[in-house]
Parts: structure tokens; sequence; C-alpha cells
């Protein structure tokens, strides 16, 4: 920025004398940029005083083509350039808008000065670029690509010598010139402040701009305090969906230390901590507000997300849907739970669709994967949310109290029974959502009696009354496989068939790819805005692990890592971990690997490693490797034939 100590009056006269008289553009007391500015003026063939010959203005239709080429520029500067006029006003001034070849798109002024304006050309279609007019705001600003103020005499026509001005360049998105604003009045017109006004100015509009132009991508807004987010000094960063840095404004570069050469080549992994998508996971149950954002050089800014909503943005995949408004769209209750396994967001893709279609829904997956928590989220997420969510473990009950909890009973129906009867849990779900957790451990007797209940739709307590309609959504979830104990004479086969209108596996948490997502949500519920990491080995470790306890397990281990922390920690490393659990993790990384020589020993690997975490179990190692079963077949026969 150039808002320079004025030369001092008599320099600046021997100067010119020089500039004039010799050809010379240095002079004692003439700074660089000035010297710059004079010297590309002379070198332009233009003379400092006499007549002036430059193009013609820009006139009808060759004028308005200029300004639709501007059109985003115009309309974004004008509110602002209104603003800033306001200021200004009385004060024998004018603001302005250039183009990037400096020519006049839009001007606001006090008329007293407009007409002497007009006098020097400073109207719309006339070009100020330093080529036709010599060393002057909007031309050297738009030359140098920075702040600048010329005052009087320093501007390189002697004709001109009357005004003061003072210019700041606009960037678009990708790091373009895209404009200039400009106050010049008369001379004695001259604020030490103008230049500042003007800067802050052009940062508004560029960052209008930028949000306009990158509204479908993911932008960030950060600061490094969390009240700076939404001022003009807040940095502003775009992203692709598979988190490349797309566009920024240039407060967000210097932030960063970067430039605009580093745009399309800079990845989200590369400038923060945090993966992009734990970040947002972490920012959607935050409820919008801003949260803690390290670097990779180790500073800590505050960031919200701006534009396309977070929760409709998957890293390496479509976006589902577009938000309309670019306001950030909270995300319901099932997407909090999404954070990006996509066999876990298939299953909460296929429950979405039949739910509200009285289709009962069987949840499948090993113990502590998350069933309770998903079908909590679905009741959520269903229209009869705000209606009762009633959760029953059939594994937990006591045989003998299973019936009369489940169906209820009459006053004084047996020994022990309150004298007022219970309606029972099926009808405390009435209206809502009934889960059966651990369907597989009904006891045969009663899973007739359910099974008369969800056929004929109606309860009937124990020891008599009139039977009750019963309209509930029926979830039911077990780690077992019911088409073994179908089998094997366990359950029986029509309960089977009528509780599995859908069946929807949940995967392990050793078969999911989003651990180091699900991870760094978890340290986020447990230390909201602490900003914690994982020391980079033990994150390694945390993935290559088998998690037999699945979510329960992850939850409980880093609830214990946060609760070990001293107030100095601000990473989970080894030491934050329960002993028991230190050998087994080192165990699995310290597993040498050869590396893979060739393409087939890749896969042969990645084979090896898929049957290994899902224990052999072809199917699911199939799914995890993302090719069909009977490949996998195909590629292990091959494999032994080796
Ligand atoms: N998405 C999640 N994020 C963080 N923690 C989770 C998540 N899902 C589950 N958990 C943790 O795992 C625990 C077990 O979850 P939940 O009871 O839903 O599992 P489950 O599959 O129903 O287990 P079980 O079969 O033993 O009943 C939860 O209390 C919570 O601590």
């Amino acid at each position: 920025m150039r808002s320079h100590p004025l030369v001092p009056a008599q320099q600046l006269r021997q100067a010119r004398q020089r500039l004039t008289e010799q050809g010379l553009a240095a002079s004692p007391g003439v700074d660089a940029l000035l010297a710059r500015s004079w010297q590309r003026s002379l070198t332009a063939g233009l003379s400092p005083i006499g007549r002036l010959h430059c193009q013609d203005n820009l006139v009808g239709p060759a004028l308005q083509r200029s300004r639709a080429l501007s059109h985003e520029l115009i309309s974004h500067s004008e509110p602002v350039m209104e603003h800033l006029f306001e200021q200004v006003r009385h004060s024998h001034s004018m603001v302005i808008l250039a183009d990037p070849q400096g020519v006049l798109m839009h001007t606001r002024g006090d008329l007293d000065f407009l007409s002497k304006a007009e006098r020097v050309a400073l109207t719309c279609g006339a070009s100020w670029a330093e080529s036709q007019r010599g060393t002057n705001a909007i031309g050297t600003a738009l030359a140098e690509a920075q702040e600048v103020e010329i005052h009087g005499a320093e501007h390189y026509l002697e004709r001109n010598g009357f005004l003061t001005c003072a210019a700041a360049p606009i960037f678009s998105a990708q790091g373009q010139l895209a404009g200039i604003l400009d106050i010049s009045g008369e001379q004695r017109s001259r604020h030490p402040h103008t230049l500042g006004l003007v800067g802050t100015a052009a940062r508004m509009i560029e960052n209008s701009l930028v949000m306009a132009s990158c509204r479908h991508q993911l932008v960030l807004q950060f600061h490094a305090k969390a009240e700076g987010i939404g001022s003009v000094a807040q940095g502003l960063l775009a992203f692709s969906e598979d988190g490349w840095l797309v566009g920024a404004n240039r407060r967000g570069l210097a932030l960063l230390g970067l430039g605009a050469v580093d745009l399309q080549r800079t990845a989200w992994a590369q400038l923060f901590e945090r993966a992009l998508q734990a970040w947002l996971g972490s920012l959607r149950q935050s409820g919008g507000r801003p949260l803690q954002l390290r670097t990779q050089r180790g500073e800590v800014f505050y960031g919200q997300l701006q534009g396309r909503g977070p929760t409709v943005v998957t890293m390496g995949s479509a976006p589902t849907a577009r938000a309309a408004s670019p306001e950030p769209v909270r995300a319901d209750a099932l997407q909090r739970l999404d954070s990006g396994d996509l066999r876990w967001r298939a299953a909460a893709d296929k429950a979405r669709r039949v739910l509200g279609k009285d289709i009962p829904l069987l949840i499948l997956g090993e113990s502590g994967v998350g069933k309770e928590l998903f079908a909590k989220a679905l009741h959520e997420v269903s229209t009869r949310r705000g209606k009762p969510f009633v959760a029953v473990n059939c594994a937990a009950l006591p045989e003998s109290l299973i019936e009369s909890e489940l169906f209820g009973y009459a006053p004084g129906a047996f020994t022990g029974a309150r004298s007022q009867g219970s309606p029972g849990r099926l009808r405390e779900a009435q209206g809502g959502t009934l889960f059966l957790d651990e369907i597989g451990d009904m006891p045969l007797a009663l899973q007739t009696r359910l099974l008369r209940v969800l056929q004929e739709r109606e309860v009937q307590p124990l020891g008599g009354g009139a039977p009750v309609a019963l309209d509930v959504q029926l979830l039911c979830a077990t780690h077992q496989s019911l088409a073994q104990a179908v089998s094997e004479g366990r359950f029986r086969a029509d309960l089977y068939y009528r509780i599995n209108g859908l069946a929807l596996q949940l995967p392990a948490l050793r078969e999911r790819t989003d651990l180091d997502a699900l991870v760094d949500r978890v340290i986020e519920s447990l230390a909201p805005d602490q900003g914690l990491a994982l020391e980079p080995d033990l994150r390694e470790a945390l993935r290559a692990y088998d998690w037999p306890g699945n979510l329960r397990q992850l939850h409980q281990v880093l609830r214990t890592a946060v609760a070990l922390l001293t107030p100095q920690d601000s990473r989970i490393g080894w030491a934050h971990l329960p002993d028991d659990l230190v050998a087994p993790l080192q165990q699995r990384v310290a597993r040498p690997v050869r590396p893979a020589q060739n393409l087939r020993e890749l896969s042969q690997q990645a084979i090896a490693q898929a049957l290994e975490n899902t224990r052999g179990n072809v199917s699911a190692a199939a799914r995890q490797l993302g090719i069909a079963r009977q490949t996998l077949y195909r590629r292990l026969q091959a494999g032994a034939a080796d």
C-alpha cells in the first residue's frame, strides 16, 4: 500500500521540472512506486504538459458491452459505493469504480465536483489506464496491483494536478484483478484516512464477490477470533467437493501464507490438521457455531462454513443434494450420525425411503455398532417424532416379566402387580416407535404372542380387559443371525418374516472406512471446541485395531483418554490410553508388512487384509473391497494357483 508521506512541495516541484524538461522519472524525494509510474508514463509517450491525446471515451453499445462484462463487479460494488459516498459527501469528492482495463464503470459524486471531474474525463466510459493518462491512482493501482494514493502534482499530467486520489484493487476469488475502487477529490479535500477507507471498501466488495462466485463450493470463513467471522477482516477459502482449494479472498490467502498461485493445487489436508470430513461432522453437531481449526503450521483459527450446507457435502462422492439457500443447513438426526462410511450411509438411505410406509425394520449388526442410536435417529427423522420412542431390551428383561412388561396387565392380574394395572411398553409406544432390541433373545412363547399382536395390530393386556388397537412403527434389532436361529428352531420363522420388512446391516467398526472422522467426531463431542488432536501414530494404531466392542468400545476408550488429559495437553497420545489396550494396539501396528512388489501382490495383500478384518467372512470381505463375492472367490482361486 502506498500512503506515503507526501513528497515535500519543493522537492516535488524540482522533480517535476526534471520530468518535464529532461524526461527523468527518478528524483530525490520521489519514492520508487511513483518513479516507476512516471517512467511507465514516459515510456507510453505521454507528455506531462500540453494537449492530451488519448483514446475516445467508450459510449453507447461499446460502454454497455464493457459494463455487461463487469456486471458482477458493478452489482456487488454499487451498495458499497453508495455507503462510501455517504462518508465523503460534501467533501468535493467522488467515488469511482473502474474495470480491469481502467475504464470507469460507475461513479457517485458531489455535484459541484462532478462538473470539474467531467473536464478531466472522470466520467463513465473514460479510460484511466496509465497508458492513457499517466500516473493516477486508478491506473497506477492497476499497474502495481496494490493500494495507491496519488496527490496533486504527483499526477503525471499537469492538468490533473488539482486532484487527490486514493485507489484500491479488487481481486476475484481466483486471484485476478477484477477492478479498482477509487475516491477522487479536489487536492484541498485530501484526508489521511481516505486510502484506508477505500481499501476496506474494496475488501468488502471482494468478499461479496468471492461469496457469490463460490456459492456452489464449500466456503470456509475464518479468523483468529470467532467474532472476526463475518467481518471485513475474515479470511475466505473455497474448497471443491474433494477438498481442493479453488478460490479465496486475499485475506484468506495471506492468513495461511499462501498466494494466488496456490489455488487449484492445494488440498485441505495440506492446510489443516483435521480431516475436512471430520471437521464438517463436528460443525454439523455444533449447529453452525464457529469451531476451532488448527493449521498444519500450528496456528489456531475459528472457522464456519458458508455456502452449500455442511450436511450435504461428502468428500470424494457427489453431493446428495444442493442447498437452495446459501445458509448452512442444519443436519437431521440421521445425518448427524453419518460420518462418511458408504455402507452405513446406504443403510440409512434405505431406511429413510421406507419410513412412514408401515414397514417393520430389522437392524442387524454386532454388539455396539450403534443399532439403538440408529433406531432413535430413525424415529427422530420420521413423522412420529414428538411421539414416544420406547426401547425394550428383550435380553435384559427377566423372562417372567417380559410378558407383563410388554403387553401390560389389568388391575390385580397377578401377585405383586400394581393395583392400577399397567399399559405395557407396547401401548406406551402408541403413535410412536417401538424398538425391540435383542429380539433374537425373546423366548419362544412370547414370540407367539408378539406375532399375534403384530398380525392383529392390537394388544390384549394380561388378566383381561378390552383389546387396544396398536399404532406403532416397529424397529427390531439383533446381533444374532436370525436366519440361523430360525433354522435351529430358536426363532419362529413366521415372526422373522413379520418383523423383517427390510433388513439393514450396520457395519462393524473394523469394516468402516470413516474411522478417522468418527474418532474426531467423538473427541469433539467429548471435549467441544478444544481443538484436541490425536498423535499421528496413535491414529494409525486405532485404524489398524479390530475393535471387538465396536463404537461402544471406541467411545469408552476416547472418553477415558480425554479424562486423562492434563490442562497442558492438546493431543491425545499413548499415555492417555488404558493399559490393557496399549499392547493389542501396538501389536497391530508393529506387524511387519513387506511392501507389495507389483499390482498382483498389492491386490493379494488387500484381499488378505480384508479377510482378516472380517474374520474370513468372504461376503463381508468382498463388500469391504468393493467387489462382487464371485470376483473375490475367483481372485482367491487364482491366488492359490500362483
Ligand atoms: N455414531 C456414534 N458415534 C459415537 N458413539 C457411538 C455412535 N454409535 C454408537 N456409539 C457408542 O456406542 C454405544 C453403543 O451404541 P448402541 O447402544 O446404539 O449400540 P448397539 O448396536 O445397539 O449395541 P447392543 O447390540 O450391544 O445393544 C453408545 O452408547 C455410544 O457410546
